[in-house]
């Protein structure tokens, strides 16, 4: 199984507070890799890091090598824009902009230069289409997004990530702010969408991780205890600290 990401003693400094030690780890192409761990214990900052979002931290300093496709994303000839574009990323709450729902998901391309009218309606209509929403939105594109439930904003941010075409897609909690049907919804779009993309995210939920996930790390005070199948870690954990995790001990 081909490696799209994987990372090489990766620590990351928030002024002398250490939030990540030692990290390294692997992420399968076209599989869904889940995080998980307690809250602090470094799942967002090192998915963060997978697109260099940290970079806008004054005081966070990163040491270390991640490989993107075998070239490290912190090499000095890395264009940051580029890399976002490849590795896209959806967040906790929905954040579509105030805008029609069609410009919301036409914003990416028109900034990386696509200015053809029947070009971005046909980009519209297929990121809409991968986010499972073109259905239910296909006859008020230009309405604005801020009308739409919870749960349709946060697949039309989906379909705006999926707009330029990304290869990875990051996801931090995506659900958190749904409730259990657009959940859903959800997951059975993460479950189409690992077809065409290599997909990481961040869950409080380990139910979630167990649906959705073809591997999982364990991430515990910074560092990756357990790492591998999804299936192994949670019915034969390796290590002592990810069983009494999943299993309910502590967190
Ligand atoms: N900008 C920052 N400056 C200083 N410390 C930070 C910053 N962002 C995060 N931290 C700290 O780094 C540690 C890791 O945070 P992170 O948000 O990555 O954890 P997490 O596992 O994603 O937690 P949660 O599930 O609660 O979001 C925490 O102790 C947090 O307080």
């Amino acid at each position: 199984m081909e490696n799209k990401i994987y990372t090489e003693g990766l620590n990351l400094y928030y002024g002398k507070f250490q939030a990540l030690k030692g990290i390294k780890m692997e992420v399968k192409k076209n599989k869904v890799t889940a995080l998980i761990g307690p809250s602090g214990c470094g799942k967002s900052t090192f998915l963060r890091t997978l697109n260099r979002m940290n970079d806008l931290i004054e005081d966070a300093r990163i040491e270390g090598k991640i490989f993107l496709d075998n070239k490290n994303i912190y090499d000095p000839d890395v264009d940051v824009v580029d890399l976002r574009k490849r590795v896209g990323m959806v967040f906790q709450k929905p954040n579509p902009f105030p805008m029609s729902i069609y410009d919301n998901v036409a914003y990416g391309p028109r900034i990386h230069g696509d200015r053809d009218k029947k070009k971005l309606d046909e980009i519209v209509e297929k990121s809409l289409r991968g986010a499972a929403l073109w259905d239910e939105v296909k006859d008020r594109l230009r309405d604005s997004a801020l009308g739409l439930s919870g749960g349709q904003q946060q697949r039309l941010c989906i379909a705006r990530v999926l707009a330029v075409e990304p290869e990875v897609v990051l996801m931090d909690e995506p659900c958190s702010a749904l409730d259990p049907i657009s959940t859903m919804k959800i997951e059975e779009l993460i479950e189409q969408l690992k077809e065409n993309y290599t997909i990481v995210i961040v869950t409080h939920n380990m139910q979630q991780a167990g649906r959705i996930s073809d591997y999982t790390a364990f991430f515990l005070t910074g560092e990756i205890i357990e790492f591998g199948l999804t299936e192994e870690l949670f019915y034969n954990p390796k290590n002592k600290k990810t069983e009494d995790y999943i299993t309910g001990r502590f967190g």
